[in-house]
């Protein structure tokens, strides 16, 4: 839009709108500047991923980056020259996009399309774990290069669940596994009596089935097709760009007519040698642990606190007596995110202050005093350190030693933990030195 009004101005208005372009540009620069992870190698011998780049590039993807390895997130890419807001980092051609439209080329399509009411996603995620061992697939170079393990929150042991115990994060993951052991004991032996050719006994095991739902849940995008149909895809090479809450490209997902590719275009510039970061979407570190195995830098303003409240009311409608109960979910989180840190918010949503207060017979109007407000928030803060102080008590503190000598999936519960606590701990600190105030 800048660069139109830039093209169309008079000569002062053009002044004005460059000052203001320059200014949001070194708005967006500041941005993340907290995200970039410390880089491992560049150079290293890396084949698989030198090898996928040269087959992307000889099968028409256009790129600015190449890969890099950095410290806990694996492969990233990274800008190999400055590219500006509105820039295409990455493009890649439709023909090499994973999809339903793939699938329906495919032996497994042609075997499963009328069987039990299957998905077409359980069938591309059936299609891929047979493929990774096809050693003709068109696709080879890009599932060698797809890590071994996945490291997501389905691949948790016994210890990390034990370390998640009385979390949401725990019944969460142990959900997902529960939902994917139901499905995998649903198809397999069955496919494999059914259609011995085509699944085979050695490549179908539980393994090689989480291996393959991890790669979807950690690699896959929503992309609109040039058909117009929305589908769950795997993006070769776009697949190693990293996640952030302050990326560079947010606006993805549509092919685009023209060029028959999928094109991925700045919303803030990347410098040279920067790492250059997607969104996966606006997830939660749970959602995030569980499906994708990362807690990403920086402050993630998806992450919550759900707080279920029940509002018991008692109705006299004459005679009888009636009871009406209503369950509402508040969302809270830190409240080094508001920017209302003092009285009346104290950090916290409108919403759950709003609720609490009408619960407690609190609520504000002309007629309140200065005293009654006083004693009013005494009551509506105390309660709310009843509810967070329990909280927090619940969640002790993570002994440092113990980090130090934990496996990847221990060490990650417990950096789940200590977000949780810190969100906490923000809202207990909040509400009691407003207490002290009152
Ligand atoms: C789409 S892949 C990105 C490429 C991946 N790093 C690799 O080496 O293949 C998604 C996975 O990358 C890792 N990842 C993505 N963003 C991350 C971040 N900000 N910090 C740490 N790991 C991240 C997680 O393991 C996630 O499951």
């Amino acid at each position: 839009m800048m660069n139109k009004l830039l093209l169309t101005s008079d000569a002062v208005s053009k002044e004005v709108f460059q000052m203001l372009q320059d200014e949001i540009v070194a708005r967006l620069r500041s941005v993340g500047k907290k995200d970039n992870a410390q880089m491992v190698s560049q150079t290293q011998n890396h084949d698989a991923e030198d090898s996928l780049l040269k087959w992307g590039e000889h099968h028409g993807v256009k790129c600015k980056l190449r890969i890099a390895f950095y410290q806990g997130a694996g492969r990233g890419m990274v800008a190999s020259e400055s590219i500006g807001v509105g820039d295409t980092a990455l493009e890649i051609p439709e023909s090499l996009i994973i999809s339903e439209e793939l699938l329906c080329q495919s032996e497994v399509f042609l075997a499963l399309k009328d069987f039990n009411n299957i998905t077409s996603e359980t069938m591309l995620l059936l299609w891929s774990m047979r493929e990774r061992h096809n050693l003709s697939s068109k696709f080879k170079t890009y599932f060698e290069a797809l890590p071994e393990n996945f490291n997501t929150g389905l691949s948790f042991g016994i210890d990390a669940l034990a370390a998640l115990e009385g979390t949401l994060l725990f019944d969460e993951i142990m959900q997902a596994k529960q939902h994917l052991r139901q499905q995998y004991e649903d198809l397999f032996p069955l496919l494999c009596i059914n259609f011995p050719e085509i699944f085979r006994k050695d490549v179908c095991t539980w393994d090689n089935f989480l291996w393959a739902c991890e790669l979807w849940y950690s690699n896959s995008m929503m992309v609109v097709l040039s058909s117009g149909k929305l589908s769950t895809c795997l993006v070769p090479v776009a697949g190693l760009l990293n996640h952030s809450v302050s990326p560079h490209i947010l606006n993805y997902g549509r092919v685009d007519e023209a060029t028959k590719s999928l094109k991925f275009p700045l919303s803030r510039p990347c410098d040279a040698g920067e790492q250059c970061f997607l969104s996966y979407g606006k997830h939660p570190g749970s959602h995030l642990v569980t499906f994708y195995g990362f807690l990403p830098r920086g402050d993630n303003p998806y992450d919550v606190i759900p707080l279920d409240l029940d509002t018991s009311a008692d109705e006299e409608d004459g005679a009888a007596q009636s009871m009406s109960t209503s369950q509402t979910t508040h969302m809270v989180r830190g409240t080094w995110l508001s920017r209302s840190g003092g009285f009346p918010m104290y950090g916290l949503p409108q919403p759950l202050l709003s609720h609490l207060r009408a619960a407690l017979g609190c609520g504000l109007d002309e007629s309140t005093t200065e005293a009654d407000i006083k004693e009013n928030d005494r009551v509506l803060l105390e309660t709310l350190l009843s509810i967070f102080n329990p909280m927090l008590e619940d969640l002790p503190e993570t002994d440092e030693s113990d980090r130090e000598s934990a496996s990847w999936d221990v060490k990650l519960a417990l950096d789940y933990k200590d977000l949780q606590r810190m969100i906490i701990s923000s809202i207990v600190t909040s509400c009691t030195s407003a207490l002290e105030n009152v």
